[in-house]
This record gives C-alpha cells, sequence and structure tokens, in this order.
C-alpha cells in the first residue's frame, strides 16, 4: 500500500497515537507534516524521523491547534512547503477537566477548524483534488465516564461533526472522505493525566477507579491504532464511518439504526 506522492498533516504528531501514526505514514512513502504545541518533543520527534525514514519527508511544525490563526498558517505551510495536501488527521487532545473550556478548545474547536481547513485545501469545492480526514474521538464517547464529563462531551461532538460533515460532502460533491475513530485506552503519556488535580481538578478522587476501568478493559498499543488508520486512510468505501479500537473486539466499526419516522 503505497502512500507516494501523497502529503499528510498530523496534529499532535510528536508523541503518543499521532507520532505512532505519522511513522505508519512515513512507512508507507507520504510526506508529513508533524503538528504540535510541543517543541521539544517535536523537534526530538523529527531527528529521529529523519534518521528512519531519510530527511526531507517530514517537517516539525510548531503550533497550538486552539489557536485558529495559527493553524490556518500551518496549513498553508504544509501546502508551501510539499505542494499539496491529501491526508489530514485531526488527533491533538488533552485531557483537563479543571480548564474544561480549554479542553473544549483543543478537542473539539480545533477538530472543526481543522476539517474545515483540510477541506479549503482539499475540496473539489474549491478546485481541489479531493482526500481524506479522519477525527479522534474516543470510546469515552460511549460510555459516560463520571470522571470526566467534559472530554466525554467533546468526544460525542466529533462524532457528531464528523458525521455530519461527511454527509455534507457525499450531498455536495467534495471528494473528500471524513471518518471518525474511537480508540479505547491506549499505551500513551496521556494517561497518565488522571493522576493530576491540575488535570482531573475534583474528579481526582476517582483515579483509583480509572486504573480499575483501564485494567477491566485493557490497555491497547499507539501501533493497533496506526493501523485502523490507514485502513481509514486507504479503504475508499469508507465516509462517515465510526471505527472503535478495543482490546475485546479490536478493530470494528459502530453501526447506528435507521431512523424511522
Ligand atoms: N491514550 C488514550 O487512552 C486515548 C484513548 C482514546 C482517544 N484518545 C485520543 O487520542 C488523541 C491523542 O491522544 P494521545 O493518547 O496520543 O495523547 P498524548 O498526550 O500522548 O499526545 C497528544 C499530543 O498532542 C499534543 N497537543 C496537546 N495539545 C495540543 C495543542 N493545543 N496543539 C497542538 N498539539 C497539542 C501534545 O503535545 C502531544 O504531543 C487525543 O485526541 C485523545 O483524546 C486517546
Ligand atoms: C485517561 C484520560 C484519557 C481518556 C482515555 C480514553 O479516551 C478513554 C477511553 C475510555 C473507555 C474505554 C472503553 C472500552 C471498552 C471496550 O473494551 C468494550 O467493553 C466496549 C465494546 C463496545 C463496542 O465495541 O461496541
Amino acid at each position: 500500500m503505497s502512500l507516494q506522492g501523497k502529503v499528510a498533516l498530523v496534529t499532535g504528531g510528536a508523541q503518543g497515537i499521532g507520532r505512532a501514526v505519522v511513522q505508519s505514514l512515513l512507512q508507507n512513502s507520504a510526506k508529513v507534516a508533524v503538528v504540535d504545541l510541543n517543541k521539544a518533543c517535536g523537534e526530538e520527534c523529527k531527528v529521529q524521523l529523519d534518521t528512519e525514514f531519510g530527511e526531507g519527508n517530514c517537517v516539525f511544525l510548531q503550533c497550538d491547534v486552539s489557536d485558529g490563526d495559527a493553524l490556518t498558517d500551518t496549513f498553508k505551510r504544509t501546502v508551501d512547503m510539499f505542494g499539496r495536501l491529501d491526508i489530514v488527521i485531526n488527533n491533538a487532545g488533552i485531557n483537563n477537566e479543571k480548564n474544561w473550556k480549554k479542553t473544549i478548545e483543543v478537542n473539539l474547536t480545533s477538530v472543526i477548524k481543522g476539517t474545515y481547513l483540510a477541506l479549503e485545501h482539499m475540496s473539489k469545492e474549491y478546485g481541489k483534488e479531493g482526500g481524506t480526514i479522519i477525527n479522534v474521538s474516543s470510546m469515552a464517547a460511549f460510555l459516560h465516564s463520571p470522571h470526566q464529563p467534559v472530554y466525554t462531551a467533546t468526544k460525542h461532538g466529533v462524532i457528531g461533526f464528523t458525521r455530519a460533515i461527511a454527509d455534507a460532502s457525499t450531498q455536495c460533491d467534495y471528494g473528500v472522505r471524513i471518518n471518525v475513530l474511537c480508540p479505547a485506552f491506549v499505551d500513551t503519556p496521556l494517561l497518565l493525566s488522571v493522576e493530576h488535580e491540575d488535570n482531573m481538578g475534583k474528579f481526582v478522587k476517582f483515579k483509583d477507579d480509572f486504573k480499575r476501568s483501564m485494567s477491566k478493559f485493557g490497555v491497547l498499543k499507539p501501533s493497533l491504532i496506526a493501523e485502523g488508520m490507514m485502513r481509514l486512510i486507504l479503504d475508499s468505501s469508507l465516509n462517515g464511518a465510526v471505527m472503535k479500537i478495543t482490546c475485546s473486539k479490536g478493530i470494528h466499526f459502530h453501526t447506528y439504526e435507521p431512523l424511522s419516522a
């Protein structure tokens, strides 16, 4: 499966799930813009990727995705540098119930903004050649964790937005497939956030319940999430799909009952 000649942009690409996805994209010969707030981590990531895949195949662009103007500029820089855009992964996310407005900005508002920017650069509506967008939600959208009310709300929002804009893409012939991926617990630094009052606020007292949930449901490897992501990128039949990845069922899709009158 070759992505030779394709250009991808991955937000939150410097560590965790985003980094695993960046590696898969490079393994499949895409050019990649690694977009992340964390400068030190991004620069270290770029050095390692250059060593593994050769220079000139990826670039690190520091950007806070919750800053709309900065995100606009980052998309433009990617296209200026690589000449086109084909794949956008809106992955950056945080777990912060204390600063819950920031959680909405990063987990939901920036996903909406990132999708609209991706459409500006890829949609036939704008005279472009088409492409694919994947927005990262969570299995938290299918449970209602009492310890993460706002995180949960943002992940519900990502699914609702993605399914709606995917329908718009079909109806208006954007030529862009837009899908959503919902992992269960994944072994990344994000999981450590449940230990901290700065992240969890008053819900920090439930940290042991969290750990019990992780033991019950298991913890996935980032490489399996990257495998799911590659399926969404390569399967041209998928638009508006809701992919779930769990330890019990692996990579599978959520199905919705058709609405009756
Ligand atoms: N780890 C899990 O258990 C899990 C499960 C389901 C869904 N998710 C989702 O997957 C996505 C990635 O999570 P992860 O586990 O890899 O987290 P992570 O914390 O390991 O990595 C997130 C990356 O996003 C970057 N980031 C954070 N805020 C940013 C901002 N404002 N602008 C730009 N970059 C920013 C961080 O610097 C980091 O490199 C998130 O949307 C998360 O909600 C994670
Ligand atoms: C710790 C802070 C970050 C949150 C991490 C993440 O976003 C949360 C994940 C939450 C839940 C995982 C649940 C997993 C459940 C499955 O194993 C399974 O029991 C449910 C299967 C249902 C289905 O596949 O339809």
